[in-house]
């Protein structure tokens, strides 16, 4: 659908920085959550994130951070958006961006029909919320996906993106069938754990463009 946001999320490199940015990315992501390969310290994705160009939304992905984490993760990245990727509670999100007056997503593990009903508490707290498939190894960045037909009919109750086992060869499909306003991937664009394919990240932002 023309305008669909897209964002890259697990950028480890300044090359696959730069790729996303010249595939027409809104959004970039940087994974600091030690038990991910994407994992990046805070010295690392500040490095990163001063490369992103104003066009563009840097995100900073945390799962469940301590306050001390949160706070040093926002003093040194700057990121414009974060995405919480836990069980963060609306509470926690609405005083994060009274508090700091950044963009909050929050991740929402989709099983089941009942499981949209959740997006709804976090109105007025998020932003964004991100429907992902449930979790397994990790939080996200599994590669896998929910069952899109959940969506048939939704009414979302704020801003929302589709995530989970996105690739090149899917995303279209997604998009037509969801109607998703931004699609988010990470392990479909990668060639090994960790590590981006420059040609796959432009063949994604393409395959957006439908
Ligand atoms: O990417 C990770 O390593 C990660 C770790 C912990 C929580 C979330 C993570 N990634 C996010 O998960 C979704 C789906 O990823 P995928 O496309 O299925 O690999 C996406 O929002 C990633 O940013």
């Amino acid at each position: 659908m023309a305008g669909t946001l897209v964002k890259i999320c697990g950028i480890s490199t300044p090359q696959t920085l730069a790729a996303a940015v010249q595939a027409g990315a809104s959004h970039v992501g940087f994974v600091h959550f030690p038990k991910s390969p994407r994992h990046l310290s805070l010295a690392d994705a500040a490095g990163l994130r001063a490369l992103v160009p104003a066009q563009v939304k840097a995100v900073l992905l945390l799962v469940n951070p301590s306050p001390d984490v949160l706070a040093d993760a926002v003093r040194e990245v700057h990121p414009d958006v974060v995405q919480f990727h836990g069980s963060e509670t609306p509470d926690a999100l609405a005083r994060f961006r009274a508090d700091t007056g950044l963009e909050a997503w929050r991740a929402l593990a989709v099983r089941d029909a009942a499981s949209l009903a959740d997006a709804g508490t976090f109105r007025g707290a998020a932003d964004r919320v991100l429907l992902d498939a449930p979790a397994s190894a990790l939080p996200g960045g599994n590669g896998t996906r929910f069952d899109w037909s959940l969506l048939s009919g939704w009414d979302a109750p704020l801003a929302w993106g589709l995530a989970g086992g996105l690739t090149p060869a899917n995303v279209a499909e997604a998009i037509r069938l969801t109607g998703a306003p931004l699609v988010d991937t990470s392990s479909g664009l990668e060639r090994s754990p960790g590590i981006k394919d420059v040609d796959k990240i432009a063949a994604f932002c393409k395959a957006t463009r439908i």
